[in-house]
């Protein structure tokens, strides 16, 4: 099954009655329900773009409607033990909060109130219909992602800590480690333990929208059905995503600049994935951020829904177009409809999550069975069930703290193995499906093999990272083929051409990418950098080359391949250099548009520096794509560097002046010349 995409176009507010409306939804045919957004080319007024969605809502959609088409259809699924997943997304300021979470008034609640109300309704009812024998349990789970790190939304902030949680994978599903969990009875409950964690969640007004929020939130409702001994898990996400903005248009100060870039990135990411799998990628980057991993589009089993929400203005006119693009193509994402599977319960019953009003979820060892029957009852079930089922009554607010306490701790650097004194990985609620094993077919075999040497011979790296590359040009050059069918021909050349031997190496080489990455342990930096200067140098940028080589060395002291790679490149480049002197100096001065700078080189403390030094410490990858000679690569690459070097708390992680820039992996005098040039202020 697909994900579901649906698109909902938001109302006029109040102050914008007057603005340009551009957005429509439409049918394909007259007797149809809406599955079309049109929306009129930027370039050309007078020709309509068309996007086409599993349905299409507008304008006078309300809460209840939405969630009666989209919504509540699945909790059905979601008692038969499916995951659901629910995810909105558009630009700041389309009513992605407004969809999840919804008003103060009844008919204003969001998807996540009233998503809620369906399961205890459900759950009682389950109850009641089968005498007790049968008790539904309800416990949630809360956090945000801001600036790529994870915060648990029911704990007080003081307990943070400033590098968030840390998320492992387990069993196939991406888990957030130390995170807390509560046991919910009926919707009181939940509005209670809701508000207060909407009350800890940072929200920070800009001035595109007052009630911006700056984190991705992810509400975690997991239903335990238990019939005897037997129990069946499921879980339903509801995941509110930070709305990607135009800094330049908001006018954000450096604090929500940075902010913007780590939303930015990860929305980025997302678009990335979501490309990868549609064009049916080996490799999709779902660990490049960790709203992606957690999100683990197309890789978690169940059922997935993605809200696609539209403001109708002219003035979002590109941000929608993007958007538009981005989620008309995560409809042809694959979801597998993967039951979880009943497991029985062992003798001894665990710490209750119904026991504490707060608690770490306790371990559960609950064992894999199929097809066993077991006498034993828990008689104490029946007994700690007996609790009062009053009916769900009015539901009230949902607003976050209109000032928002800076709460939030300051970003520092992280103190090595900073994440081991992290409290004990949450185990795994229940032991999972086979099928879940399906996720990752090619890696598979691998897992079972013993965990990879941790040292490697520089011959080894190089014979992997070149067929590789060798590998990635092949793919890249048949994605630039202009026949459309011609990509899995060139790729399958390619491979036929890679002996098998070599395919395991390769495979290694991504799992132990992969492995080193979960553990942290910083090698997988060290493979991507040495990755990348491959590519530079098949791409014939020995700049680039060299200083990816460089930024490897560390990972990989005193490796003689490596170090002698590095002496010849420089060694090549200083030659270039001295004829590019000796052009330079030949050749006019560079007109620098009449600044203070006399001598005619770009002066450190000009407004065009300060500009471009901003530009590139912001790590907007938009905001950094749009400097003169930086395409989409060379930016990434340069955030990437940036991020890598502010993770191992290294002083380079600001570029503080051009000289620095120059000397960073990718960028060189010519790249940083050229953006200066280009500069307005
Ligand atoms: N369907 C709707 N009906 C009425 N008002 C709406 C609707 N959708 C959004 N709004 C209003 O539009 C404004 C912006 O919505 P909202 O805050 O939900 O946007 P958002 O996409 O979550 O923004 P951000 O990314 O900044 O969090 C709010 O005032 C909200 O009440």
């Amino acid at each position: 099954m697909s994900v579901r995409v649906v698109a909902r176009i938001r109302p006029l507010l109040d102050n914008e009655l007057d603005k340009d409306i551009i957005v429509r939804a439409d049918s394909v045919a007259q007797d149809k329900s809406n599955t079309l957004v049109k929306i009129p080319n930027p370039k050309n007024e007078s020709e309509e773009f068309s996007f086409a969605f599993n349905s299409v809502y507008d304008r006078s959609t309300s809460q209840e409607a939405l969630f009666t088409s989209e919504v509540a259809p699945h909790v059905k699924s979601l008692f038969q033990g499916l995951d659901v997943t629910i995810f909105a997304y558009g630009v700041t300021g389309t009513g992605k909060t407004h969809t999840m979470r919804g008003g103060l008034r009844l008919a204003e609640r969001g998807v996540i109130p009233r998503l809620l109300s369906n399961v205890f309704r459900r759950g009682k009812r389950i109850a009641k219909d089968t005498n007790g024998d049968s008790t539904v349990e309800v416990a949630l789970s809360y956090y945000e992602i801001y600036n790529d790190k994870v915060f648990d939304l029911l704990e007080p902030p003081e307990k943070r800590t400033p590098s968030g949680l840390p998320l492992r994978e387990k069993e196939g599903k991406t888990i957030v480690v130390g995170l807390s969990e509560r046991s919910c009875e009926d919707l009181k409950d939940f509005e209670r333990l809701y508000i207060e964690a909407n009350n800890n969640r940072v929200t920070a007004a800009t001035k595109l929208n007052a009630h911006s929020s700056r984190s991705h939130a992810i509400l975690r409702v997991r239903v335990t059905q238990t019939t005897g001994d037997t129990v069946r898990e499921s879980t339903a996400s509801c995941i509110d995503l930070a709305g990607s903005e135009d800094n330049r248009r908001t006018e954000n100060g450096k604090e929500r600049l940075i902010e913007s870039a780590a939303i930015n990135k990860s929305l980025f990411v997302l678009s990335q994935c979501i490309d990868a799998i549609s064009r049916g990628d080996k490799r999709i980057p779902y660990r490049e951020s960790k709203m992606t991993r957690i999100l683990s589009l197309g890789q978690n089993n169940g059922i997935t829904i993605m809200i696609l929400n539209l403001a109708p203005l002219r003035s979002y006119h590109l941000d929608t177009l993007s958007s538009l693009n981005v989620s008309s193509r995560a409809k042809r994402i694959e979801v597998r409809e993967v039951e979880n599977e009943v497991v029985i319960k062992p003798a001894t019953k665990p710490a209750s999550v119904l026991g504490g009003a707060m608690s770490r979820q306790p371990l559960r060892p609950l064992a894999n069975a199929h097809n066993v029957h077991t006498g034993s009852v828990l008689a104490a079930k029946a007994a700690e069930k007996e609790k009062a089922d009053k009916p769900a009554k009015l539901f009230s607010v949902f607003v976050d703290k209109k000032t928002p306490t800076s709460t939030r701790p300051v970003p520092s650097k992280r103190a090595p193995g900073a994440l081991s004194d992290i409290s004990e990985a949450r185990p795994s609620k229940v032991a999972r499906s086979s099928h879940s094993s399906l996720a990752r077919p090619a890696l598979q075999p691998l897992q079972q093999k013993p965990p990879p040497q941790v040292s490697m011979s520089a011959e080894q790296i190089e014979a992997m990272v070149e067929k590789k590359v060798a590998e990635i040009l092949a793919s890249r050059a048949a994605q630039s083929a202009p026949i459309a069918e011609e990509p899995p021909v060139v790729i399958s050349v390619q491979n036929n051409q890679i002996s098998d031997e070599v395919k395991r190496r390769l495979e290694a080489l991504e799992k132990r990418v992969e492995d080193s990455r979960s553990n942290d342990d910083g090698r997988s930096d060290g493979l991507q950098l040495l990755l990348k200067a491959r590519q530079a140098k098949e791409l014939g940028d020995d700049e680039a080359a060299l200083q990816f080589y460089e930024s490897a060395l560390p990972y990989f002291p005193g490796q003689a391949k490596l170090i002698s790679k590095i002496e010849k490149l420089r060694v090549k480049l200083a030659k270039v250099e001295k004829v590019e002197k000796k052009k330079r100096s030949a050749r006019p001065p560079i007109d620098l548009g009449g600044e203070d700078d006399k001598e005619n080189v770009m002066p450190e403390t000009s407004p065009r520096t300060k500009k471009l030094l901003e530009i590139v410490n912001s790590r907007d990858l938009v905001l950094i794509k749009g400097l003169h000679g930086f395409g989409t690569k060379k930016a990434q690459d340069l955030v990437d560097i940036l991020n890598l070097r502010g993770e191992k708390g290294d002083e380079g992680s600001r570029v503080a002046s051009l000289a620095q820039l120059r000397m960073l992996p990718g960028m060189g005098s010519r790249t940083v010349e050229k953006a200066y040039e280009a500069l307005a202020v």
